[in-house]
């Protein structure tokens, strides 16, 4: 029997922008299987989130375009009825929002919004329900459910609310879920409960997890695997240990030479040069970090960047990681980056 839950192939998701459509998912290809993590990591507006919607289908179809396949059990969510994805969501497939408070009904006290989703996908009554969902906001760690249960979103702190979102999430003990910057707004104490919650649910329910995080100490603790993206694009793909012990990508590298640890306390923290660019100037021929490390030359570049296979499950795209090097770095330091 296999293990694989989740199935992305060839992703392309486009938004409308003026009359034009511009890809922020561009070509992705990646599984998730049962009982793993799948971390995403990378700047801000690498599409990470337009990934996470586009499993989800919460893209709003008039504004946007998904192409390609993603497959879970014998649905293609990418081209799915709305019905049909309305019954997998919230029942077998959770996501957990990066914002609390748009991911939350204003007008609707928390106990409400939970139970929602238990009438939905579950024969429950009503005492059920209400037993479940204080069992349910003890789990997220809420102190005094009993008074949560009666509480408006406004009314309960970021984290609280944070916690209230992830009730919903798993209530009904998806198979798999998607958690977008969870922890983001929580304390570190809260958000180490939040991760424990979720490594439970990956091991105890055998769910598969796909975890968008800037945080690469949250994906060292949680991540399985870790596909780092840029530009739309998975640029680099590998177990976790293999990713922090011999990172290939120069944008991989950059990331994690980013990282202030006790380690580095007398080193200059790298910072990468420029930004990540708007979709309409995203460039769609070559390295799309190429512009990023302008001291590599021309012809490290691969014209056409693929990801290769450099070691069973380390996938790295371009040929430019093989002489990469920091700009600082002395040609003769290089002590990382080549193969
Ligand atoms: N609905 C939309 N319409 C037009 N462009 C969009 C839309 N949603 C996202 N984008 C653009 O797509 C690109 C990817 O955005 P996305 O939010 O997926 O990035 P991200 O990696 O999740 O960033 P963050 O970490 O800040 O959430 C960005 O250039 C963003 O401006």
């Amino acid at each position: 029997m296999t293990n694989q839950l989740l199935k992305i192939q060839n992703l392309q998701t486009s938004f409308r922008i003026k009359d034009d459509y511009h890809a922020a998912v561009d070509g992705v290809t990646l599984e998730v299987n049962k009982n793993e993590i799948v971390a995403i990591v990378g700047e801000s507006g690498c599409g990470k989130s337009a990934l996470a919607f586009s499993i989800m289908g919460f893209h709003d179809p008039k504004r946007s375009k998904i192409e390609g396949h993603i497959y879970y059990k014998e649905h293609d969510l990418a081209n799915i009825s709305t019905a049909k994805l309305n019954k997998l969501r919230g029942s077998e497939m959770g996501m957990i929002f990066q914002d609390p408070l748009t991911a939350l009904n204003p007008l609707m006290v928390v106990g409400a919004q939970i139970e929602e989703t238990l009438i939905l996908h579950t024969k429950m009554n009503k005492e059920q329900r209400k037993a479940r969902v204080l069992e349910l906001l003890d789990s997220v760690g809420i102190p005094n459910p009993q008074r949560t249960f009666n509480q408006y979103p406004h009314e309960l702190s970021g984290g609280m609310r944070q916690r209230v979102v992830i009730a919903i999430a798993i209530a009904n003990k998806p198979a798999f879920l998607v958690a977008d910057e969870p922890t983001t707004a929580l304390d570190v104490t809260i958000q180490a409960q939040i991760l424990d919650l979720m490594k439970e649910l990956k091991e105890k329910m055998d769910a598969g997890v796909i975890l968008i995080t800037h945080d690469l100490g949250v994906v060292a603790e949680m991540a399985d695997r870790v596909a780092v993206m840029y530009a739309g694009q998975i640029v680099e793909l590998a177990p976790v240990e293999e990713l922090f012990a011999n990172p290939k990508h120069p944008y991989t590298r950059s990331l994690l030479q980013s990282v202030p640890s006790t380690d580095k306390k007398d080193e200059r923290l790298h910072v990468i040069q420029g930004i990540v660019p708007p979709l309409p100037s995203l460039p769609r021929v070559g390295c799309r970090f190429k512009a990023r490390i302008p001291w590599i030359p021309e012809e490290a570049h691969e014209e056409n960047p693929e990801l290769h296979e450099i070691k069973p499950g380390h996938f790295v795209r371009c040929t430019c990681y093989k002489t990469f090097h920091f700009q600082d770095e002395q040609k003769g330091d290089m002590n990382n980056g080549v193969s």
